[in-house]
């Protein structure tokens, strides 16, 4: 089995995947402040053969999780941000500035599509851009849902927005100090989506497909308005792709991979954010 793990500030995400059948077998969370006891949060270690590591957690974090699995699994990789793998180009004046969540996403991104804008929805929402030839350009980094919520103290970070809620509704006018925090800052967040993509893309002069993944990636999706595809292993895929285990994997298989999203008209784009410009 392979254990993969995507530590991030909010969660630490792990999967099993069985070497042979390149299926997932089981996967969890736990939150990534709280120490791990291994056996009862992660799956027990004896069927595990090589684990892959993407961390954006606190150094300490990162190290003792490092030592814990070397001393019990033979292959364990920790993921880096570089100024060049599988063909994409970081756009980081220093790469390995460049959360590796972030990175793993744009080499996951580029291998299906071959250039993409690549959203993150976790603690922080990130958008980054990779153009087709593989150029990376950098990116955005906003604050996420939860985060916004909580910076606000109003009493209301235990409210979470229901990803099932209409969209018109989510963007209403709030009438309650719960719906006025959730509606603004889903508002706060979609737009701010909806409006780099639009930039850039003009900037850039190409539509790019948009991929998404996070924990907030659903209910930050629904009030997109280009085309956009949800791939909740992205991250995951980015170590598949940097180091390929399985013969899927070698095959350049990368499991959770959705179709490829439609690309708008970018004349459409441009008429678009021409309008929003004007107002
Ligand atoms: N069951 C859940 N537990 C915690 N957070 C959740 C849950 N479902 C959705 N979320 C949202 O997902 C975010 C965490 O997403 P994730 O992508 O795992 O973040 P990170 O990678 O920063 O740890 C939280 O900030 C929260 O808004
Ligand atoms: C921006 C991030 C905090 C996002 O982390 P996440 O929300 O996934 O936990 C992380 O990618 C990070 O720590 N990046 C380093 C700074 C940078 O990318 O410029
Ligand atoms: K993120």
């Amino acid at each position: 089995m392979i254990l993969d793990l995507d530590i991030g500030n909010t969660l630490s995400k792990w999967r099993l995947k069985d070497t042979v059948s390149s299926e997932i077998r089981s996967r969890g969370a736990v939150w990534t402040r709280e120490e791990w006891r291994p056996g009862a949060d992660i799956p027990d270690l004896d069927v595990v053969t090589a684990v892959r590591i993407s961390s954006v957690a606190r150094k300490q974090v990162l190290d003792e999780t490092v030592e814990l699995l070397r001393k019990q699994v033979g292959v364990v990789h920790v993921a880096h941000s570089t100024r060049e793998a599988l063909g994409v180009t970081c756009g980081y004046e220093e790469p390995q500035r460049l959360g590796v969540d972030r990175w793993l996403g744009a080499l996951a991104g580029h291998h299906l599509t071959g250039g993409c804008c690549s959203v993150d929805c976790g603690s922080a929402i990130t958008v980054d851009f990779v153009l087709p030839g593989g150029k990376h350009l950098g990116g955005y980094i906003l604050p996420g849902l939860r985060l916004m919520k909580e910076s606000l103290k109003l009493g209301t970070r235990n409210v979470a927005i229901d990803p099932d809620t209409e969209v018109d509704t989510l963007l209403a006018p709030g009438r309650n100090t719960v719906e006025a925090v959730n509606h603004g800052i889903y508002m706060a967040a979609v737009s701010a989506v909806n409006r780099l993509y639009a930039e850039v893309c003009d900037r850039e002069g190409v539509a790019l497909p948009l991929l998404l993944t996070g924990g907030d990636a659903r209910v930050v999706a629904r009030g997109l308005r280009v085309p956009h595809a949800l791939w909740p292993d992205m991250v995951y895929a980015g170590l598949e792709a940097l180091y390929p285990l399985t013969a899927a994997e070698r095959a350049g298989r990368l499991s959770g991979a959705p179709d490829q999203p439609r690309v708008p008209d970018l004349e459409k784009l441009r008429s678009g954010l021409a309008l929003t410009q004007m107002l």
